[in-house]
This record gives C-alpha cells, sequence and structure tokens, in this order.
C-alpha cells in the first residue's frame, strides 16, 4: 500500500499491520510497553516470548538510536499478556508524528487496553536524583504548545473525537497502583511524581532553556513519550508514564557537567532491573484488578 508519510497512522495502514500482527502473535495484547532509552532489557524478560523485527512488520518504522534495538516483543509478565517495543521513534530522527505514534495505533487495533511509556530523562526538580523513577503526573508539550501534534490534520473518528481532553491523560488509578507497588517494593526512596516536558531534540537543554522549563513547572525533560501518550488517549487507552532520571540537568554556569547520551544509557541499564520488578508487581495487581471486573 502506497502512501505519504504523514498517512502513516492512517486507520488502513495501521490495520494491515496490526492484521499481520494477529496472524502471528500467540495472545491479544492487554498491556503495551514502550521501552525508553536503554531499558529494552524488560521485553527480554517476557515469558512465552515472540519477537519480530520491526523491518519485518508492515509499515512498521526503524529504529536508528543506540539504546533502541527495533523489536516488537509479545509474551507474558507476571501472567498478563502484553507487547513491549524494544525501541521507540522520535521525532529528531526525522520521522514524522504519525510515524512516531504509529505503533499505538496499531496496538489500539490489536485491543490493547493499558499503555505503559518509559523514558530516559534529565531532572529539573532539584530534589531529584540520578535513578530516581519519577510517575508522570502530567506533561508539558513543547511541541503541542508549539503547533505540532499527532492529531493535527483530518480526523477519523475511528480512533477517537476531533478533540480529546488531556487534563486526564495519566490515570490516576494506575498511578495509585504504580505508587502501591513502589511501596510495597521498598522503592520509595527513589520515586517520585513529576511533571515531564518534551522538547524536539536531539541537541539537549541550555542552562537558560533549562532554568525556563523549571520555572514553567516541569520536574523532569526528554525528547519522546508525549506524542504516543496523546494519540493513546485519542483512542482511548489508560496511560502510565514512567521516567528514569538518568542525568540531572545542568542549571549553573559554574556547572562541569556535560548531558550525553552514554551516561544516560549506563544510568538506565543500572536502574533497568528495578523498573522491571516495578512494571511486573504494578502487573500483577492490574490482574487481579482488570480480573475482578
Ligand atoms: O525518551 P527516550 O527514548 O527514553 O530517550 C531519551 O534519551 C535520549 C537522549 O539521551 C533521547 O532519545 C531522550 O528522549
Ligand atoms: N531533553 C533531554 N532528554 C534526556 N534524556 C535523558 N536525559 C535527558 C536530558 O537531560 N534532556
Amino acid at each position: 500500500m502506497a502512501y505519504a508519510e504523514e498517512d502513516r497512522n492512517s486507520y488502513e495502514v495501521c490495520k494491515e499491520a496490526a492484521d499481520w500482527l494477529r496472524a502471528r502473535a500467540a495472545r491479544r495484547p492487554r498491556i503495551a510497553i514502550v521501552c525508553g532509552s536503554g531499558l529494552g532489557a524488560l521485553a527480554d524478560v517476557l515469558d512465552s516470548r515472540t519477537a519480530f523485527l520491526y523491518e519485518d512488520i508492515p509499515h512498521f518504522p526503524r529504529s536508528s538510536v543506540s539504546g533502541h534495538v527495533g523489536r516488537l516483543v509479545f509474551g507474558e509478565l507476571n501472567g498478563q499478556p502484553c507487547v513491549c517495543m524494544q525501541g521507540r521513534f522520535h521525532s529528531y530522527e526525522g520521522h514524522s508524528l504519525s510515524t512516531v505514534t504509529f505503533p499505538i495505533r496499531v496496538f489500539f487495533l490489536l485491543g490493547v487496553e493499558i499503555l505503559i511509556v518509559t523514558n530516559a530523562a534529565g531532572g529539573l526538580n532539584p530534589h531529584f536524583q540520578v535513578g530516581d523513577i519519577m510517575f508522570i503526573r502530567d506533561h508539558i508539550s513543547l511541541f503541542g504548545l508549539g503547533g505540532q501534534n499527532p492529531l493535527r490534520g483530518p480526523n477519523d473518528e475511528r480512533f477517537g473525537v476531533r478533540f480529546p481532553c488531556m487534563s486526564d491523560a495519566y490515570e490516576q488509578d494506575l498511578l495509585s497502583l504504580a505508587m502501591e507497588s513502589a511501596q510495597e517494593l521498598g522503592f520509595l526512596s527513589f520515586t517520585r511524581e513529576g511533571v515531564y516536558c518534551l522538547q524536539a531534540g536531539p541537541s539537549y537543554e541550555t542552562i537558560a532553556e533549562c532554568r525556563l522549563l523549571q520555572a514553567l513547572g516541569a520536574d523532569a525533560v526528554g525528547m519522546s513519550s508525549v506524542p504516543e501518550v496523546i494519540v493513546a488517549r485519542h483512542c482511548g487507552l489508560r496511560v502510565l508514564g514512567i521516567s528514569l532520571i538518568t542525568n540531572k540537568a545542568v542549571m549553573s554556569y559554574s556547572s562541569q557537567e556535560k548531558a550525553n547520551h552514554e551516561e544516560v544509557l549506563r544510568v538506565s541499564v543500572l536502574r533497568a532491573e528495578a523498573l522491571q520488578k516495578l512494571i511486573s508487581h504494578l502487573l500483577g495487581k492490574l490482574g487481579e484488578s482488570t480480573n475482578s471486573l
């Protein structure tokens, strides 16, 4: 099927990919997890795994960033049927926002109900430490405020309404379950809650930009997740967002620290196991709550 790049996430194109996957995956996934930079190992702990390279799935884009392998992995985590994106797409790679968010619509057509987005982010909140896990309470989209939204263009009602609400983007019930999980695992000393801010990247922020974002009320800054969340909410998926604070945003001209992707990946890998435990524990709780519905 030929289509313009901005039409990659049209209903028909997404359905072709979803049909292809449905014919090959053992079970319908209930939960989709997008693995952030350096966090792809989560997909390796799924039970009864079936993995597909992005390049083999019809219409799937390719990953080009280190720490993002480029595989879709189906399987079970703590008894819950899941699909994991081992590698996400970013607009700074040159992808349109419809390409960045294409997998989310495919997940919706596969019958996914809950989206968990994870990412690596720089900490703006002065109380945050490197290695902290931040549950996303809300976001600031510098893209959206600047006129770039993945839902720009004709609206297809089969996905959702023209003007979706975003004041409830990150579901309170999921946030509470995530906090409970952190408490039960003894992770509270490095668990936070906060506002994630999306900037386009790929350059990291200047000091003046970090100060501005902090003054705007952002606790962490990154280059992903928000377009995925907007498209997920548009089609009615429940969303939980988790940022791993891999570095502290540089706020002072006297600081010698410099943001770099090697440090981001190093810290992600160090915290990957804790994050796996947290998500697995949470999924166990979700199993209890959804099975009782
Ligand atoms: O958001 P994820 O994909 O986790 O990665 C974050 O880390 C990379 C920069 O180091 C950027 O891609 C930024 O968005
Ligand atoms: N924009 C941005 N993205 C990140 N990803 C991981 N750390 C950072 C950061 O400091 N800034």
